[in-house]
């Protein structure tokens, strides 16, 4: 919704400052909500985004500084006193019972939890339909695909009386059509007069969906723009210290030796799907959910069961159908699912980044030099943190995933599967993972990239292969591609 100097303002933060265990990571926050508007809110990773939600919505309280609500002040004492002053926080790693229907997850909390299943199937689909989104409200929660249950838990908050809603990287994983249902929620939302705080890294998604954009820098927010006068750069300009380089296209690394020859693979929904990947060649798989685009890297990572006519592997047949089998080969797989990355939680930032990981007989040299690695990786990656003891799990969301993709592609591997590598991750580490990649083409090694995000699918791939009901129906070179035609490939029929 437009708005104007006269709109009322709904949120009023003032100066607002918060240290985690002596890291000083808010320094005095400025930021007005006006009502019925869409406030961007960007800047890199461990920057301090999510710490000022979790002042807003009650998981804390800041160290100095003011909010007002309505031009009352306003101090959120927990989750539900927030929420009863019309205050609704929607993170991209909500829990939800894997058991529940669809019908149950969306009046879980509210008046309406409790009640007989057919009367909240009926309020369900209601809901769901009003704002154009297929979803089955029997299906259960725990066979569906986390981005849907995100689109969900967005519409769920049209059914409330939230006055401010805050969307925390909701969208980090939304294909093209998921991200134009979440912008629908917003724009009703906003129409009904309610405002919106919407955090992404996906800089062209922010521009779209915000009136107004906050570019949070050393803790303060550093600049605002109106999001009809800028592009992706002026953000990216003003959010990262050192400016970043816009990619040019990838030098291509293509050997004529085939790596991976996939035939006649078969896994529910698959039928009889055949592909190859190359020597120094990067393979994009795109397909709307459910086509069956995530059971061809379960397949190859030995993470689902499937049958094959022939596979063979470095001119070799082999058989896969273990995660173990497919490591044997030299086949690592980096998952979608964020309890899947692969680290602990409870490990230190130092042990989780030592090349070849920590061991407990390194002599004093030799711990100092993996030390001194480690401080190098840390600024290389841009990971903030106070200590090289502290737990990873201190570390913000993108600066969790980046210490588990450097595990991934640090380690000498022949084929590295990556499931949506940057969601979570801000536009300079995007650009290191992908040079990363890059570099690891270029000594011939092979990659397999599934990503929601289509211009990086169309900058980083040298070949895409596009998935529908169960079946490959398109490979071509990036270069004949663009993001209209994958579009439709991800608006085809089976996506509904
Ligand atoms: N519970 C915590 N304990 C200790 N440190 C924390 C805690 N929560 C956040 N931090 C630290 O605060 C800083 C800001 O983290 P925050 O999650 O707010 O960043 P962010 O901007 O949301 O990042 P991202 O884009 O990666 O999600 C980081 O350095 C992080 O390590």
């Amino acid at each position: 919704m437009a708005t104007s100097t006269e709109t009322p303002i709904l949120l009023r933060i003032d100066g607002v400052e918060k240290s985690h265990n002596g890291h000083r990571v808010l320094q005095g926050v400025h930021l007005d909500v006006k009502a019925g508007e869409v406030v961007g809110l960007v800047g890199e990773n461990g920057v301090g985004k999510s710490t000022l939600m979790s002042i807003i919505a009650g998981d804390y309280p800041s160290d100095a500084g003011e909010m007002f609500l309505g031009g009352e002040a306003y101090t959120a004492l927990d989750h539900d006193h927030a929420r009863t002053q019309g205050i609704r926080l929607i993170r991209q790693d909500f829990r939800i019972d894997p058991n529940l229907t669809l019908a149950q997850a969306i009046f879980r909390s509210g008046p309406m939890a409790g009640l007989p299943h057919e009367q909240l199937r009926r309020q369900a689909q209601h809901l769901l339909r009003d704002v154009g989104i297929t979803l089955n409200p029997d299906a259960r929660v725990g066979d569906m695909h986390r981005s849907e249950l995100g689109l969900a838990e967005a519409a769920r908050v049209l059914a409330e009386d939230a006055q401010l809603v805050i969307m925390d990287e909701v969208g980090a994983t939304f294909n093209v059509r998921e991200a134009q249902d979440l912008h629908f929620i917003t724009t009703r939302l906003t129409r009904q007069g309610r405002s919106v705080i919407y955090i992404s890294h996906r800089l062209r998604e922010v521009i779209s969906v915000a009136d107004r954009i906050a570019v949070l820098v050393g803790g303060r927010v550093s600049k605002e723009f109106n999001a009809d006068d800028i592009t992706p750069d002026h953000i990216a300009d003003a959010m990262l210290s050192q400016r970043y380089q816009e990619s040019a296209s990838r030098e291509g690394h293509v050997r004529p030796e085939v790596l991976l020859e996939v035939d006649g693979l078969s896994a529910e929904p698959l039928e009889d799907v055949s592909l190859s990947v190359h020597r120094g060649e990067v393979l994009g798989l795109v397909g709307p959910r459910r086509s069956g685009v995530n059971q061809i890297v379960g397949a190859v990572a030995g993470e689902i069961p499937a049958t094959w006519r022939t596979l063979t592997f470095d001119n070799k047949p082999v058989t896969i159908q273990t995660p173990a089998d497919a490591a044997a080969l030299g086949i690592a797989y980096f998952s979608d699912e964020a309890d899947e990355l692969g680290i602990t939680e409870s490990e230190s930032i130092a042990r989780s980044l030592m090349t070849g990981g920590w061991r407990d007989d390194l002599d004093f040299a030799t711990e100092v030099a993996a030390l001194r690695e480690v401080i190098e990786t840390l600024q290389q990656l841009r990971i903030r943190t106070k200590s090289l003891q502290a737990e990873v799990k201190t570390l913000s969301g993108g600066d969790k995933q980046k210490v588990a993709l450097h595990q991934w592609m640090t380690e000498d591997r022949e084929l590295i599967i990556l499931n949506e590598p940057t969601r979570g991750l801000d536009v300079g580490a995007r650009r290191r993972i992908f040079k990363t990649l890059a570099e690891h083409t270029a000594k011939g090694k092979s990659a397999i990239l599934l990503t929601s995000n289509t211009t990086e699918l169309l900058e980083w791939c040298d070949r895409i292969a596009m998935v529908r009901d169960g079946r490959i129906v398109r490979i071509a070179p990036a270069g004949d591609l663009d993001e209209d035609e994958i579009a439709i490939a991800m608006s085809a029929r089976a996506a509904l």
